[in-house]
């Protein structure tokens, strides 16, 4: 078999000999260019299996000369991956160019053992199909909760198989209810730490006055309530994962202490003399566009950079409509199994139709249609006909909401859930296919409820 074929492309001899070395050690063929032009050029002539690419050329240090290469190459050939060579110091660039495309990244000056690992699972992953089968990918990793074939899920799966079992901080961004706790279960769930916890903390639920001692814990009499010695979450966290969600919720505030504590490793307990170490693995997610936070002055550039090391983009449920059908028959065959009802089958019309909504709820929204219909239809054969009547309308009809106004409707709602639910706010969230914070907002706005509970998180 003719070894596969690597491009490099670097203005420096030293490193194109350098790398060159490893390669031709590691059984691939290296190509070698100077710059973008010759770059293009050598790709245009003959095929390439993978490209090692420099991000600055010239005498720019701006990193724009690079990302214009990598879209010149993806243009040309989507499928190709690119791994992109960065100086320290200039990680936020690798990031832009992995949110643009590229498989991942290194930096000079590289481990070769390390580097050439990261070659061999770079070509791996990026089979004829241009990603890693499902197949390939759980013969490798657990991700048994997660369900999907579609190649943008598969993308963050592989990421997730790369990125799982280092200390990388890893951000992931999607709309609500697409499913980025359950990656940051399989980056915990894939990793050494997996025998310690992974402690997640609603960040929108934390007020700032209990902030620290939430999140560093408290020695006794560190203030007037403070009765007892409390541990933390970073206490708890220790070795394992701290899963911040909804991280863009958090203050400025709030934002330096965090910042401080995963940028010393250390933190002090409220009213302790000593400090303590944390040696906690960051997974944060958000359904904010991040970037924009920081733009705008309201999330901390420097806190951003220290979370978003690795950056993974969930897609929403719309934008991957051909795992519908996948999920639609293993969330049945779930509810179904919990309600102790037989199995239940969905006819293919059905199947395309439900394949055809927006969901802006995403696989929450899904699944709670599956569970409402099946409830309500009360056969275990579901028609498109049973969707169309109980996919929402009958819903509604059944609170008696006619004649009200689209926030009338909202407010009687969430009274009816937090009735149903007895006030339990996680619940009434799941019920209602909000995340926590959205549903503390609308409850300030329709005058519902209390302040958020602290002791509830999930
Ligand atoms: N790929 C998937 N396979 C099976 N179930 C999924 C998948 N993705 C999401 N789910 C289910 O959908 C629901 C919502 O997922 P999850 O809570 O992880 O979303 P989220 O993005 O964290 O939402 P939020 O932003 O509101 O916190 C959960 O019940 C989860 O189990």
């Amino acid at each position: 078999m003719e070894p596969q074929r690597i491009l490099i492309i670097d203005d420096d001899s030293a490193v194109q000999v350098s790398l060159a070395l490893l390669l031709k050690q590691s059984g691939y063929q290296a190509l070698c260019a100077d710059d973008p032009k010759q770059a293009l050029a050598v790709l245009a002539r003959q095929p390439v299996d993978l490209v090692l690419q420099d991000m600055n050329f010239s005498l720019q240090t701006s990193g724009e000369e690079g990302l214009q290469l990598l879209a010149d190459i993806r243009a040309a050939q989507p499928a190709l991956p690119v791994l992109l060579m960065t100086a320290w110091g200039s990680i936020a660039l690798a990031v832009r160019g992995m949110q643009a495309g590229a498989a991942n990244f290194f930096t000079k000056p590289w481990d070769n053992t390390q580097l050439a690992e990261l070659i061999r699972t770079t070509l791996e992953t990026a089979a004829p199909t241009g990603r890693a089968s499902r197949q390939a990918l759980d013969a490798q990793f657990d991700f048994s909760a997660i369900i999907g074939e579609h190649p943008g899920l598969l993308k963050v799966l592989s990421t997730i198989g790369q990125v799982a079992n280092t200390r990388a901080p890893v951000l992931i961004l999607g709309e609500s209810g697409c499913g980025k706790e359950l990656i940051a279960d399989a980056i915990h769930r894939n990793s050494a730490r997996a025998g310690q916890a992974i402690v997640k903390i609603n960040m929108g639920a934390i007020t700032s006055s209990l902030f620290e001692s939430e999140m560093f814990g408290h020695v006794r009499g560190a203030f007037t309530d403070a009765k007892h010695d409390r541990k933390g979450h970073i206490a708890s966290a220790h070795e394992g994962t701290l899963f911040l969600d909804e991280i863009g919720e958090l203050n400025r505030s709030d934002q330096v202490k965090l910042l401080r504590v995963l940028q010393d490793q250390t933190y002090q307990p409220v009213g302790a003399s000593r400090t303590e170490r944390a040696d906690v693995r960051v997974v944060s997610a958000t359904n904010r566009e991040l970037a924009e936070l920081v733009a705008n002055g309201e999330f901390r550039e420097d806190l951003f950079y220290r979370l978003n090391l690795i950056t993974i983009r969930l897609p929403p449920l719309r934008e991957r409509r051909s795992d519908i059908p996948l999920l639609a028959r293993h969330i049945l065959a779930e509810v179904a199994g919990s309600y102790g009802l037989p199995a239940a089958t969905i006819t293919p019309q059905a199947l395309e139709w439900l394949s055809a909504q927006p969901w802006p709820g995403n696989i929450r929204q899904l699944k709670q249609t599956l569970e409402r219909t099946l409830l309500l239809v009360g056969r275990s054969e579901l028609r498109q006909a049973d969707f169309v009547e109980h996919g929402g309308a009958a819903g509604a009809q059944r609170l008696g909401v006619d004649g009200m106004t689209l926030e009338q409707v909202e407010r009687h709602m969430i009274a009816h859930a937090l009735e149903q639910h007895q006030g339990n706010i996680s619940r009434v969230a799941k019920t209602l296919g909000l995340s926590r914070t959205a549903l503390y907002r609308r409850l300030e706005r329709h005058g519902l409820g209390t302040a958020p509970d602290e002791t509830e998180r999930a």
